[in-house]
Order: structure tokens, then C-alpha cells, then sequence
């Protein structure tokens, strides 16, 4: 079966939840205008913790073509952890898709692959489908090192999954030195990279969920450059932030397909 492509704007720590309104609304009607329905492509927006009710309420009420994400999720159910948000407070703000250990989680706060798989098997057991993100430093890639430590990223943080498990998730490849730096990774250098995750799925578990798990790129993503990027057999979408901030140039990398490659 065909991966449905998935494109998804991680706001980072940008915008209030007033702030957030507009950029919604211009979105969907930027969409609507161009006849975008969301059945062709999963168009994700991932805004702050503080804006997600606001956000899932407009997508609710004016039935959008667009999902809902998170940016981080805490490894625990309940309890003493003192402004952690848990996957059952996001799953019952019909949140879908949550980051996992985005390379800001990790650099800043300290993430180990240990705490990021724990993470996504919280999102999973919640009913939410993790957006588990790995990708090497610029020193890494200067060595030449990025596929082995990208690949040990994967294995890490997909310790003790299903199958099954593993099929339904979203892993996102984005090398540090591509992030917010204007740097994009050529087409050849994500696919290079997405491909090996893939087989790398399909070693520690088999064919069929290599096939179905979907793939993302990320890195300074434009409506310039999505469409090469997609055009590469291993990348079903891709990770936004900066431009994810723009509705014009969102809706257009969601509209990948209408543009030249
Ligand atoms: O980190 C990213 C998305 O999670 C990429 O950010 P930019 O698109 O701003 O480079």
C-alpha cells in the first residue's frame, strides 16, 4: 500500500495562542482556495502546548483539512513531575502526531535515545503516532559518519517497539547543520540517509514494516525545495519549522504535488 505523504509544521517555541489563531485560519483558507481536502497528504500543524486547545477547536469547528501535533511528551503517566504534559492529556486534545526527541530536546535538555523511545511508547499506547526524530551534527557528516550514527539513533530509540508498532510511526531525518541554518541537505544526501533508515527497519524487522513506516526529511524546508525532496523513493514528507510559520509558503510545501521538481 502506498505511504500517504505527511507534512508537518513544528512551530517550535513561536507564537501565542492569539497568534496562533490567525496563522490557522490564513492557512485554511490559503488550502481552500486551492481545493486542498487533506486526503492526499497528511497536513500536520505543531504548535506550543499553550495553543493546542485554541488550535484543535478552530480545526474542530470549521472541519479543516489539517491534524493536530505536539511537540514533546513526558516519558510518565501521572503524577510529582512538576510541568510535564502526559500523552493522555495531548490524545484527549485530539492530538495525532507527537515529536520525539527533536535534536533542540536533545542538545538542550539533555534527551538520550533511552528517554525518546520511552516516549514514543507512551504516544503509542495513547493512541497518537510518534514523529521520532534522529540526524547528525555537522561534525558527524564532516567525518563521514552520518548513516552509522543516524542509524544507531534509530535502533536506540526503537528499542522494544512491535512491529507493528514500528510500521505506523514516523521517523524524521534531520541533520543538525541543516536546521534553521538556510543549509539544506541536497535531495541525494536526504535520500541517502532516508533510504538507510528504511532498510535499517527492514533488517530489525522485515520487509512489510520498512514499507509502511514513513519517512521525513527536515532542514530548512521552502516551497523551493520541497519538491525534489519529496520526489526521492525513500522521503514520504517532511518536517518544517521556519517556513511552517508562513501560511503561504506552508500551504505550499503541503501542495508539493502542484509544484515543478
Ligand atoms: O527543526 C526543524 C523542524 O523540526 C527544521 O527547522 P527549519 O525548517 O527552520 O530548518
Amino acid at each position: 500500500m502506498a505511504r500517504t505523504p505527511i507534512i508537518a509544521g513544528n512551530w517550535k517555541m513561536n507564537l501565542n495562542h492569539v497568534e496562533a489563531t490567525g496563522l490557522v485560519q490564513k492557512l485554511a483558507w490559503t488550502l481552500a482556495d486551492k481545493q486542498f481536502d487533506g486526503k492526499k497528504v497528511d497536513a500536520v500543524v505543531i504548535p506550543p502546548f499553550t495553543d493546542l486547545r485554541t488550535v484543535q477547536t478552530l480545526i474542530d469547528g470549521d472541519r479543516m483539512p489539517l491534524q493536530l501535533g505536539a511537540q514533546n511528551v513526558s516519558q510518565h503517566d501521572s503524577g510529582a513531575y512538576t510541568g510535564e504534559i502526559s500523552a493522555d492529556m495531548l490524545a484527549k486534545l485530539q492530538v495525532k502526531y507527537v515529536v520525539v526527541g527533536h535534536s533542540e530536546r536533545r542538545e538542550y535538555f539533555g534527551e538520550t535515545d533511552e528517554v525518546i523511545g520511552a516516549k514514543a511508547k507512551k504516544v503509542i499506547e495513547a493512541g497518537m503516532t510518534p514523529i521520532i526524530c534522529v540526524g547528525e551534527g555537522l561534525d558527524i557528516r564532516k567525518e563521514g559518519r552520518h548513516v552509522e550514527y543516524t542509524l544507531a539513533q534509530v535502533r536506540g530509540t526503537l528499542e522494544g517497539l512491535t512491529a507493528e508498532q514500528v510500521a505506523g510511526l514516523v521517523i524524521a531525518y534531520e541533520p543538525v547543520w541543516a536546521i534553521g541554518t538556510g543549509e539544506v541537505a541536497t535531495p541525494d544526501d536526504a535520500q541517502e540517509v532516508c533510504g538507510a533508515i528504511r532498510q535499517e527497519v527492514a533488517s530489525l524487522y522485515d520487509e512489510a514494516t520498512a514499507e509502511s513506516v514513513r519517512i521525513q526529511y527536515g532542514g530548512s524546508v521552502k516551497a523551493g525545495s520541497i519538491a525534489q525532496i519529496m520526489a526521492q523513493p525513500d522521503i514520504d514528507g517532511a518536517l518544517v519549522g521556519g517556513a511552517s510559520l508562513q501560511a503561504e509558503e506552508f500551504a505550499a510545501i503541503v501542495r508539493f504535488y502542484d509544484l515543478p521538481a
